[in-house]
């Protein structure tokens, strides 16, 4: 089978500052000011044509983070992402601007991705028809729910047909029709052979949807197979997780939180 994403030894880092001021200095004198955190650790790994695959992991795990990497919305602090084809982003902020009607939304993302004004004019009603937002397709973004601005994302990255497809969350918010919509529709794409990432607090729709699962837990890659193997070991690591007393959960996030501010720094005892 054919690789449609790869991903090499990515690394994020943020920098986490105590106030504006530290944030100033710190692009004044580089590397002075503000803490390093590593969201991610040196991930790999490959995902081929026709794959869907689930991100799972606890909260702050960096699930968003690598969503955002693959769709090329934020970059990598090191290593590096190649993906083959288009890709498209669904995300419950998924990056429509606030100011602009949903109609002006979907012209203006058109237009950002390359497609001339007559498959504008030929793609704008199918969006809107999916969207089904009715007369709020003409009021300004800011105006809507976060359900109706998922509708919106997800119809203009479904309809314009990406080879790579990322999902995060955006089925969580929105009635449960909307949901079954969205999910006749990527099961079209997976029978199309796209590639599908796919994030969900549900362990029931990833089981449903995914065939592989990618777990991370503090930024690193903890498993990645067949969601079948994946799954139960995440399962049980959650069971295990919520039967720990407050204070040794807390120790578990510590040393997680030691290992991401720590990364790439060598240890010297
Ligand atoms: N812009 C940012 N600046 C600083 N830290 C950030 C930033 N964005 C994310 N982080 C941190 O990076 C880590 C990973 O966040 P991310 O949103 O990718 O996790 P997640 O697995 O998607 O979590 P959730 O399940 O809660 O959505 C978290 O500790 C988060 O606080």
């Amino acid at each position: 089978m054919e690789v449609s994403v790869r991903v090499e030894d990515v690394v994020k880092r943020y920098k986490l500052y105590q106030n504006p001021s530290e944030k100033l200095l710190d692009l004044l004198l580089p590397k002075s000011y503000g803490e390093a955190f590593y969201a991610l650790r040196g991930v790999s790994f490959e995902a081929l044509k026709g794959d869907v695959i689930g991100f799972i992991g606890v909260n702050g795990s960096g699930k968003s983070t690598l969503s955002n990497i693959i769709a090329g919305i934020i970059p990598p602090t090191m290593g590096a992402v190649e993906v083959e084809g288009k890709s498209a982003l669904i995300a419950v902020q998924s990056g429509l601007n606030n100011a602009l009607t949903g109609r002006e939304n979907i012209e203006l993302k058109c237009l950002m991705l390359g497609f001339d004004k007559q498959q504008i004019q030929q793609l704008e009603p199918e969006i809107i028809e999916f969207a089904d937002l009715g007369k709020f397709i003409d009021q300004p973004v800011k105006s809507y729910s976060s359900g109706m601005k998922s509708r919106l994302g997800f119809a203009i990255s479904v309809m314009i047909d990406p080879d790579v497809l990322i999902i995060d969350e955006a089925l969580s918010v929105g009635d449960k029709a909307f949901a079954q919509k969205c999910l006749n529709k990527m099961n079209e794409f997976k029978e199309k052979g796209k590639t599908i990432f796919f994030v969900s607090h549900s362990v029931g729709q990833m089981k449903e949807f995914c065939e592989k699962a990618l777990w991370l837990e503090f930024g690193e890659v903890k498993e990645y197979g067949p969601i079948e193997e994946v799954m139960p070991k995440y399962e049980a690591f959650l069971e295990d997780y919520k039967s720990m007393s407050k204070k040794e959960q807390k120790a578990f996030r510590d040393r997680g939180a030691k290992l991401q501010e720590n990364y790439g720094k060598i240890e010297i005892s």
